[in-house]
This record gives structure tokens, sequence and C-alpha cells, in this order.
């Protein structure tokens, strides 16, 4: 093969900006710009929980299946979750309800900057990729709260201050939009999720030959945030009235993500080779993926890798997005069993709130 061939052949590439904590608050990758294909089950293998709460053996072999994915491309399904359908469904069905409120019900209950970022976010509100136009999708979200937590049912009044000054005072978030089960629906589905998340937590624990307790003390308060995503589908529209990337390539800044994700491809990742594979919506999963502070607390062993979401089709697509993250208020550093003499702890201890803030001042910084 010629030079000239070669370089004909090569695929094109584009510069892919991205968030970071570091100034000057972005970074750039160059990535393909071949369409996308599906992943294939090595890439993102569809693993089986039912063994999570077994015997030492089983969870042991689980732990490893988990870090192995957890290891290459951060990513995962996961089935036999043990969130009950009907969970799913009820909340799933407020999702569709709300957004399909007129838009004024809706702002309604929008986020105030000046509190916090939850609440209803309308479409082109955010921008998560410096390099491109703000993100056309809508979201709804809410976070952690104490009095939602089965854990401390009827013992909020030892939720230690450290805990509740992080926690944000936006209860109208929760104002009443005519979906009288708007709240409890998703909180029903949001408990789920939090008690999930926490038994993955300690299954990491064991794939990281850690005390299988070893993250508990900082999972007693957790940062949870829930998001709800509507992604409108074209509809008839013609091509050239299309928007480009829903919701533009960004890593998820926390421990792990619970996805769920209704039909019809959308969410990309971008690959090792810096390609972007479709995570297609599998029936009865969800996806899980690893944060940026768990890569940081695992010396970047654990990966957390760069996601975006194209609206791929006809019709709306909805999604709901659980954060899971470590008490606000500790901090946390890498952790022993990803030290060694040669590989010495890259990261200083530092909480997921002094994380997160990190990158945000970033952000504003560089769009100031
Ligand atoms: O909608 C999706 O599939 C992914 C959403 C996502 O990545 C996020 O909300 O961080
Ligand atoms: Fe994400």
């Amino acid at each position: 093969m010629t030079a000239i061939e070669t370089q004909q052949h090569e695929p094109a590439t584009t510069k892919l900006w991205l968030r970071s904590y570091e100034d000057p608050g972005f970074i750039y990758r160059h990535v393909s710009t071949r369409s996308p294909r599906d992943c294939t089950p090595e890439e993102i293998p569809v693993i089986d929980l039912t063994h999570m709460f077994g015997d030492v053996a089983g969870r042991q072999k689980l732990a490893a299946e988990i870090l192995h994915a957890a290891e290459t491309s951060g990513f995962f399904y996961i089935k036999s979750h043990g969130v009950p359908e009907a969970t799913i469904t009820g909340s799933q069905e407020e999702a569709k309800k709300f957004f399909y409120l007129p838009e004024e019900v809706k702002l309604g209950v929008k986020a105030d900057p000046a509190v916090s970022f939850y609440g209803y976010q309308g479409p082109g509100t955010r921008r998560v990729d410096p390099g491109t136009a703000p993100d056309t999708r809508e979201s709804f979200n809410f976070h952690y709260q104490p009095k939602f937590d089965p854990v401390h049912q009827g013992r909020l009044a030892d939720v230690p201050k450290d805990v509740t000054q992080h926690i944000p005072n936006d209860d109208y978030i929760w104002n009443d939009v005519g979906l009288p089960k708007f709240q409890s629906e998703l909180v029903a589905y949001w408990q789920s999720c939090l008690s999930l998340a926490r038994q993955l937590v300690r299954i990491l624990a064991v794939g990281l030959d850690l005390p299988e307790d070893y993250f508990d003390r900082v999972t007693t308060y957790p940062g949870s945030d829930l998001t709800l995503n509507f992604y409108p589908g074209y509809g008839d529209k013609p091509v050239e009235e299309r928007g480009e990337v829903e919701l533009n390539a960004h890593t998820d800044m926390q421990i792990l993500t619970l996805l769920w994700q209704s039909e019809g491809r959308g969410l990309q990742i971008l690959n090792t080779e810096n390609e972007w594979i479709f995570a297609p919506p599998i029936p009865g999963t969800f996806v899980v993926n690893i944060g940026d502070f768990l890569m940081r607390l695992t010396n970047d062993r654990l990966k957390s890798t760069i996601h975006r979401v194209k609206q791929n089709g006809k019709f709306d697509r909805y999604s709901t997005a659980f954060f899971f993250g470590f008490n606000f208020n500790e901090k946390c550093g890498v952790v022993p069993t990803c030290v060694t003499e040669s590989m010495p702890a890259k990261y200083q201890p530092v909480t997921c709130g002094e994380l997160i803030a990190k990158r945000l001042a970033a952000v504003q910084q560089s769009e100031s």
C-alpha cells in the first residue's frame, strides 16, 4: 500500500473538547468521525448479579467479572439486579407524563442556579462539552436527602450537621405540577437504586482485594442524584433541521452510575481506539459505568469513560441516570491495594464534593 493510499483510508478525526478538573478547565482528544457501531459483548459485557447476595465464592467470582469490565471499558450491563419491574415502570410513566407537561408548568419546578442545579432544566440550558452547542435534552433531577433514605428512617435527628450542610435547601423542585405520584414513584425508584449501588460498591471492594465493608463508612449519606432525561424524537423533521448531539461528551463525576434507557439507540461510548460505539438498550438491564472519583481512588485502575448521547431516531428517548458517590464530607485517598512501590498514589485525598466543586470552578473559569 502506498503512502497516499494509507492516507486516504485513514479514518478522519475531529477534536473533542472535554471538561477537566484542572486549569484551563478543558482538554481535547482526537476522535474518529466514523459512524458508531454496536458494542460487542466483550467490550460491554452483561453481568448477572444473581450471586451478589450469595456465598463468598459466588461474590468473589462476580467481583472479578465486574472488576475486569471496570478496568477495560469502564462500562457493563447488569441483569438480575433486583430492582422491581413495577418500580421501573412506575417511575418511567411519571417521567413521561412530566416531560409532556406544558413548558410553563415544568418551569414551575425549574432549577434556581442561586440555590442548586436540581429541578427542571429545559432544552439548551446546559453544555457539558465546551467545544459544541448547548445540550438539547431536557431533564429533571434531585439529590440525596436523609429523609428519603430507608437507612435513616425514624432517626433524622441524628444526622450530623456536616452532612446536612452539604444538602441544598431546594424543596421547591417538588412543587405541585399536577402529578400526584411524581415524587413518590421517583423516590421509590431512587431508593431501589441506592440500595443496589451500596451493594455494588461492596462487590467492588471485594474485587479490589479490600474488606467487603471497606467503603461502608462513606456510603452512609452518599451523593445520590437521580436525573430523568428526555431526548425528543425527530419525528418527520428533515435531516438538515436535526440537532447534532443531545448530550455532549463527558465523564460522570462520582463513583458509579446506574442507567436505565428506553428503546432506541442513543448512548455512545468512546473506546480505547477513540471510536464511538453504541451501548444499545437491553431489556431487563441497567448500564453501569465508573465515575471520575472512583477512577481517582483506584489510581486510574478503574476507568471513567467518555460517553455522549445522540438522538438516533424518529421517536422520543428517555433515560434515567442514578449517580452514586461517597459521603460529601469524607475525604478519600487512593486505596491501599492500588498503590505499589512502582506505582505510588497519583492523587491526594479529597472529598467527592471538593472534586465536583473543582470541576465546576474550572468550567466557570473557562466560560467567563
Ligand atoms: O441518556 C443516556 O443514555 C446517558 C445520560 C448520561 O450520560 C448522563 O446523564 O450523565
Ligand atoms: Fe453520563
